[in-house]
């Protein structure tokens, strides 16, 4: 991909480790993720990697019940976005790609402390930094923490691997006559509202002129292929 891209921050929704029939952890899902991701920095890129926790508890909706507050919620959110960055930590190594995790939420026995200079660290080591906890803090989602983690460790680009392979002139799950935009400028996805990430991620990222790429997790895309330009994407730059 052109861009001078090296860094990358990869998000990966938590449903993206999923089973095909929607259990929340599949080894096979993962076994293929981190073949995905081992032939990325085979490229020669440099991973930073948020995972969601959707797959297990997304706090806003949890709450809505009524018989749990969001604060609390969240944190079982957040808590879920460290056991699905466990499970990725261990796929990738066992596909040879030295990986750790750090978790934004305090956890001692359980993983590193995310802090920026280590984190940087590891990365300069070649060593994939799996960052879990989101921004450990309540009321804010995973994309927020893929862009302001992606702007303090000097990542090139945010690669969103979502659901669809871009972004489009309007929702493609609910419009079929929408159509994908190669390369767009954050201004003109937000006079467009076209739905790139959260508004408060959205907005740091433009507040810091980062790259958003867009692109699909689903086969046969995949986040070396987008990121060699091999698979379709959307480019969200200043
Ligand atoms: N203009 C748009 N372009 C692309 N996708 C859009 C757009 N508007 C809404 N979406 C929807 O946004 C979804 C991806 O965002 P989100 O649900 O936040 O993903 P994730 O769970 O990966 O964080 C897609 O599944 C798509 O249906
Ligand atoms: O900084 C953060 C990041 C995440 N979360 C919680 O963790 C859940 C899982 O994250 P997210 O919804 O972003 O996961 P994804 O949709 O990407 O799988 C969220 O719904 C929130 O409840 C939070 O409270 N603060």
């Amino acid at each position: 991909m052109a861009d001078n891209i090296k860094r990358v921050l990869v998000k990966l929704s938590g449903e993206a480790l999923a089973a095909p029939d929607g259990y929340w952890l599949y080894a096979q899902t993962l076994a293929h993720l981190a073949t995905d991701l081992a032939e990325t920095t085979g490229q020669g890129f440099e991973l930073a990697i948020v995972i969601g926790g959707g797959n297990i508890v997304r706090g806003a909706r949890m709450s809505q019940a009524g018989w749990i507050d969001r604060p609390t919620a969240d944190s079982m959110g957040m808590l879920a976005t460290v056991m699905n960055s466990l499970a990725l930590e261990t796929a990738l190594n066992a596909a040879g790609v030295p990986a750790r995790t750090m978790s934004a939420v305090s956890m001692p026995t359980i993983c590193e402390t995310y802090a920026r200079q280590p984190a940087l660290h590891h990365l300069d080591r070649g060593q994939v930094v799996l960052i879990a906890g989101g921004t450990g803090n309540p009321f804010f989602t995973t994309d927020t923490a893929a862009v302001l983690r992606a702007a303090e460790l000097r990542c090139d680009a945010v690669l969103k691997a979502t659901q669809v392979d871009g972004v489009y002139s309007a929702d493609p799950k609910s419009d079929p006559t929408a159509t994908r935009y190669d390369r767009l400028t954050h201004d003109e996805a937000i006079a467009r509202d076209l739905k790139v990430m959260d508004m408060a991620a959205f907005a740091l990222a433009r507040e810091n002129r980062l790259k958003v790429i867009v692109g699909s997790v689903h086969a046969p895309s995949s986040v070396a292929a987008i990121l060699s330009g091999a698979s379709p994407s959307t480019m969200v730059a200043p």
